[in-house]
């Protein structure tokens, strides 16, 4: 019988330095809807990036036009911090036209599931193989980074998978790439995968993940956890259909783990910043329940959750909000409230009450706040007029 008790409680640490973001906001995020990003944009959103501390921005493929091609060019030519990479199909025509730009890497993808090699391509494994070859030396002859993903890659045979990952592994790639192209995987899924690409590989392993099924932050914590380096994320999660990892989802999921080493590695009060400029940028709001920045991300309001934040906050949050450059907001006026809400609000404005007092008061707002909640300044009336009553 195993000796491990069944509550005893599962403890993941996961140090910052283990892992790498590859902001796509300016590939992934110009796939959403909404964006179509100015070259002035693209350069507001490296600059913000790179201040931010992400390593890599990944940017459109020059295929797409000639403006692409400079606006790559462009960014390289800020000399930011950030390596800057593009994103192309593997095959010759589109790498040459990357190298021309002078980007410091270039993320190869070739489909690998039945459904992109029928519909997409029409290659067989082994023809993605040779392509691959040729594209990936000639690349790495340019002196540059090269990754190869197998896109579509949790709809694609492991067999397949693990022929083609090894294959250009042996070439010399920098990084091979798990893309969940559909959101379809699960968490367990992704951690699997990983684990056996992880025995098989030698480089670095980045993941991607759209977030169809809901599982776009879980399944990138999964990924890093079993040996992934590099994660894919955007602003906002902005990507093609619902999008990818959001990045801020993902920052608050990985700073339960090693909150110093995040603080440390990246600018983390600035990510109110980096939402609001694509909010203004694709013209919609910042969703009301986004992780970290949703206006209502740090409301707290039922009583018996009140009491305790006004003790210590980190009773009800996992993580500090001022860490991230927001504030937390306490809804003190709604029939959820409690005495301790209510006496602590009057020790604010320096009153203090009794017990019965204080139930009364307590249970007069609560009544009130049954057609509506009461703001802070009606509160405050209640209360001064008690002391006069
Ligand atoms: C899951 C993802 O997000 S993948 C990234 C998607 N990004 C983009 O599509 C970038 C924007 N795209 C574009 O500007 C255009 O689609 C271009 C410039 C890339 C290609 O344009 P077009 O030549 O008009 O082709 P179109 O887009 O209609 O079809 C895609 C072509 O890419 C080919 N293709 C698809 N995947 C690959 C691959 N990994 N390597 C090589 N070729 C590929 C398809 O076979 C098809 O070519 P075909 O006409 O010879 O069959
Ligand atoms: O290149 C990759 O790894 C990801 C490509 C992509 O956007 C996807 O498969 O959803
Ligand atoms: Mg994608």
């Amino acid at each position: 019988m195993s000796q491990e008790s069944p509550n005893q409680e599962y403890k993941a640490y996961i140090p910052a330095n283990r892992w790498f973001i590859i902001d796509s906001t300016l590939r992934e995020g110009e796939q959403f809807a909404r964006a179509s990003f100015t070259s002035d944009d693209k350069v507001e959103v490296a600059k913000a990036l790179d201040t931010f501390g992400v390593e890599f921005i990944e940017v459109t493929t020059p295929m797409v036009n000639d403006q692409a091609a400079k606006d790559a060019t462009r960014l390289v030519n800020l000399g930011l911090n950030a390596k800057i990479i593009t994103h192309v199909r593997c095959a010759m025509e589109d790498a040459r036209r990357a190298i021309d730009t002078g980007v410091h890497g270039l993320d190869l993808l070739f489909g690998t599931s039945s459904y992109l090699r029928e519909f997409s391509h029409g290659k067989s494994i082994d023809q993605i193989i040779d392509q691959a070859r040729e594209v990936i030396q000639y690349v790495k002859s340019q002196g540059v980074q090269v990754r190869f993903s197998a896109e579509d890659t949790f709809r694609s045979e492991e067999e397949d998978l693990l022929r083609v990952y090894k294959a250009v592994d042996e070439i010399g790639v920098n990084r091979v790439g798990l893309a969940d192209t559909v959101g379809v995987a699960t968490p367990r899924q992704v951690y699997s995968l990983v684990r056996e690409v992880r025995k098989a590989v030698k480089c670095d392993i980045e993941f991607h993940g759209h977030n169809d099924t809901g599982c776009a932050v879980s399944n990138a914590y999964e990924a890093v956890e079993a040996g992934a380096t590099h994660i894919d994320t955007t602003i906002l999660g902005i990507g093609e259909r619902n999008g990818i990892t959001p990045m801020g989802g993902f920052l608050a999921r990985m700073f339960t783990f090693d909150p110093q080493g995040l603080i440390d590695k990246y600018n983390l009060e600035m990510l109110p910043e980096l939402d609001n400029m694509i909010a203004r940028m694709v013209g919609l709001p910042i969703p009301w329940n986004n992780y970290l920045t949703g206006e209502f991300a740090y409301n707290h309001k039922a009583g018996m959750h009140l009491k305790a934040i006004y003790l210590n906050p980190g009773a009800y949050e996992a993580i500090p909000p001022e860490v991230f450059g927001v504030g937390r907001r306490i809804q003190a006026g709604s029939k959820l409230t409690g005495k301790h809400a209510i006496a602590f609000k009057a020790r604010e404005l320096g009153l203090h009450f009794g017990e019965h007092q204080l139930r009364d008061i307590t249970d007069h707002i609560k009544a009130l706040a049954d057609n509506g909640d009461l703001d802070d300044e009606h509160i405050a009336d209640i209360l001064k007029s008690w002391v006069l009553a």
